[in-house]
């Protein structure tokens, strides 16, 4: 038995691994000239905001208290003056420069970090729509719209927010915590201790927090997608809610998604509210200790275990110092945010990149070009979920320009029998050629292309008359689409609306009629001009007049061309030159009309209750129908 179609995201996604190295590696890298220009710039704004405090410090001491010499890390001795006013001014010029340099890096470095996280961003939300269009009809079957909405929309946004803000907050955390920890050292290691005993207690209640909180994340992105999904549901079919007077059931299972959001979102909560205070009070005792400790020893020389001295100017450059090096330590709780949410979000990402496309082109794989239109199927039997079978020994051959009909009752596996030909799904068993060609051996490109489908569920985009029957045909001129819609019957009904092909039918076509829209899909088909169609239902949607004006166009686009007609209504395929009848997944008839009236089976039953000559079905036909066998 097969697998069956069934596509399981929910497992890919709990397969990813690492997805911020994924997205870094993948994405981050090829543009990582954008962000070694913003880590540069990051680097020189943070060195140069410290320079300030340092200067201070050293002109405090040298220039006003005349207690120390004047000197600087990395200045050349040579550029120092050796006058206190001139080491003033210098002092002055040396602060201005830095301020300078500050602001102009940090411009610098927000520009190039913006662009290198938008541009990895703008390319994993296309590589993420591409790849959803490559997966098979058993992805859409099952994945809710609002989730892959949700994917597509705000799981790339907080991937954006990690390249963006967490990238560029976390190397400024790690410049400042590196360069201030080197100079507090360097300035006095005794006291730089009591400042940096905090470093690792916070790094270890950061890395409980880090812990706790990335599997709550997991729920809340989840939840977020099935809110999506509720309302992409609700709102999708508001004229259901409308009719059947359900906007209170409807705003309850929004209510009911809503919660569930935000039950998820305070489990974060709940774990933030105890790290984030904690955090700042650990920093804030760092700094306490350190001014204690320090303004201790400025009274009355060095306390407890500390030796040596600690003058003013050193004192105010470490209180400086402290402060901006405690500063971003507090901050790690947003870069945790930022990351968590977004490794939750990287996972849903590359579980649908990881998710296998199965139905693609195999490396062998032929143009289908100057097609024929003889069509085969050999034994085919397909299966949705592995399990239950839909469709089993089905056998037949088309001739070229030949109509082949399904009929029989509701759920025998008509659609599914047209939908294996376009490899919407591939057979489990059997095959299905095209003018002698397995269609797995040809591109699904050119196997789709010399098909046309016209199903009763028409789809019209946003978006003009005219561009909706080009659609496909992008090429096609304006004449060309107005021959298309005078052969579909549509012209004249589109040269009467306000804008004629211009006019806008407003969002999947709601501002026309079922049977106008779908003339328009049919005149979409003529255009096509496909070898092979497919009627699914066309007229079951449209009253008995539109259906006459519709059959006539679906008559002419069939005339040349090899033709499956999905109908209930029998008296429209009693042309075809061969009619199949499908029970529960087999052909359990096939012939002409004239054919199966003769057998004086099922066929015969239908036409005779459809065209009024016995009331109903045999009982064992209707209890069939209902699944009661
Ligand atoms: N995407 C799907 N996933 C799982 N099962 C499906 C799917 N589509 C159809 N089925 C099942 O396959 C069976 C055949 O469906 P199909 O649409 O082919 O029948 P049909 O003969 O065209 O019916 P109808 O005349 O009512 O349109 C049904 O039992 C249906 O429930």
């Amino acid at each position: 038995m097969s697998e069956g179609t069934t596509v399981a995201v929910q497992d890919r996604i709990d397969e990813v691994e690492a997805p911020l190295r994924r997205v870094f590696r993948e994405y981050g890298l090829p543009r990582i000239h954008w962000f070694a220009v913003a880590v540069a710039m990051n680097l020189v704004a943070r060195l140069s905001a410290l320079v300030p405090a340092l200067v201070l410090g050293t002109a405090i001491d040298a220039v006003f208290n005349e207690t120390g010499a004047y000197d600087l890390p990395l200045v050349p001795a040579s550029w120092i003056p050796n006058q206190p006013e001139a080491q003033f001014w210098f002092s002055v010029s040396l602060i201005v420069a830095a301020f300078v340099l500050t602001a102009v890096c940090t411009w610098a470095q927000g520009i190039t970090s913006d662009v290198f996280a938008h541009r990895s961003l703008h390319a994993v939300r296309v590589d993420t729509f591409r790849r959803m269009q490559e997966l098979d009809m058993a992805f859409f079957d099952e994945q809710e719209t609002g989730e892959a909405m949700s994917i597509l929309n705000q799981d790339a946004t907080n991937l954006e927010r990690f390249l963006d803000q967490a990238l560029k907050n976390g190397t400024r955390l790690i410049i400042m915590v590196l360069a201030i920890g080197g100079l507090l050292l360097w300035i006095n290691w005794q006291l730089a201790l009591v400042t940096l005993v905090a470093v690792p207690v916070m790094a270890l209640f950061t890395w409980w927090f880090s812990r706790t909180v990335a599997p709550r994340y997991d729920a809340v992105r989840s939840s977020i997608g099935d809110l999506n999904t509720r309302l992409e549901n609700s709102i999708g079919g508001m004229q259901l809610v409308k009719t059947a007077n359900t906007e209170e059931f409807e705003t309850e299972r929004v209510e009911e998604a809503s919660w569930n959001f935000y039950t998820t979102n305070i489990d974060v909560l709940k774990i933030a509210f105890v790290y984030r205070p904690g955090m700042r009070m650990l920093a804030g005792l760092s700094f306490a200790t350190t001014f204690i400790v320090g303004g201790l020893w400025l009274f009355s020389g060095p306390p407890l275990f500390f030796s040596g001295e600690l003058t003013v100017g050193n004192f105010v450059v470490f209180i400086f110092m402290t402060q901006r090096f405690i500063d971003p330590l507090a901050q790690i709780s947003n870069i945790i945010d930022w990351t968590e949410n977004a490794r939750a979000s990287g996972k849903r990402i590359f579980g649908l990149m990881d998710t296998p496309v199965r139905i693609e082109d195999d490396p062998d794989a032929v143009e289908l070009d100057a097609v024929d239109g003889e069509v085969a199927y050999d034994d085919v039997a397909f299966s949705y979920d592995g399990e239950e079978t839909i469709l089993r020994d089905v056998s037949f051959d088309a001739d070229a320009g030949d109509t082949v009909a399904y009929v029989g009752p509701t759920g025998a596996g008509k659609s599914t029998a047209v939908k294996l030909l376009m490899r919407l799904y591939d057979v489990d068993e059997g095959a299905i050629s095209v003018d002698g060609h397995d269609i797995r051996d040809v591109t699904v490109g050119s196997l789709r292309e010399s098909i046309g489908y016209v199903s009763q569920e028409t789809y019209l985009f946003d978006g003009t008359v005219a561009e909706n029957i080009r659609y496909g045909e992008f090429d096609a001129s304006r004449e060309e689409i107005e021959e298309a819609a005078k052969a579909a019957e549509a012209h004249e009904f589109i040269t009467d609306l306000s804008d004629g092909y211009d006019t806008q039918v407003g969002e999947r076509g709601a501002r026309l009629s079922g049977g106008q829209r779908q003339r328009i899909s049919i005149a979409r088909t003529v255009l096509q001009d496909p070898d092979i169609l497919i009627l699914d239902e066309a007229t079951s949607a449209v009253d008995t007049e539109t259906e006459v004006l519709i059959q006539r166009s679906l008559d002419r686009l069939a005339a040349d061309r090899t033709t499956f007609v999905i109908a209930h209504r029998l008296s429209t395929v009693t042309d075809a030159e061969t009619i199949l009848v499908l029970e529960d997944g087999r052909v359990v008839e096939r012939g002409t009309h004239q054919e199966l009236l003769e057998e004086d089976g099922l066929y015969a039953n239908l036409w005779a209750v459809q065209a009024g000559e016995i009331d109903d079905l045999p009982d064992e036909f209707v209890d069939r129908a209902r699944g009661d066998s």
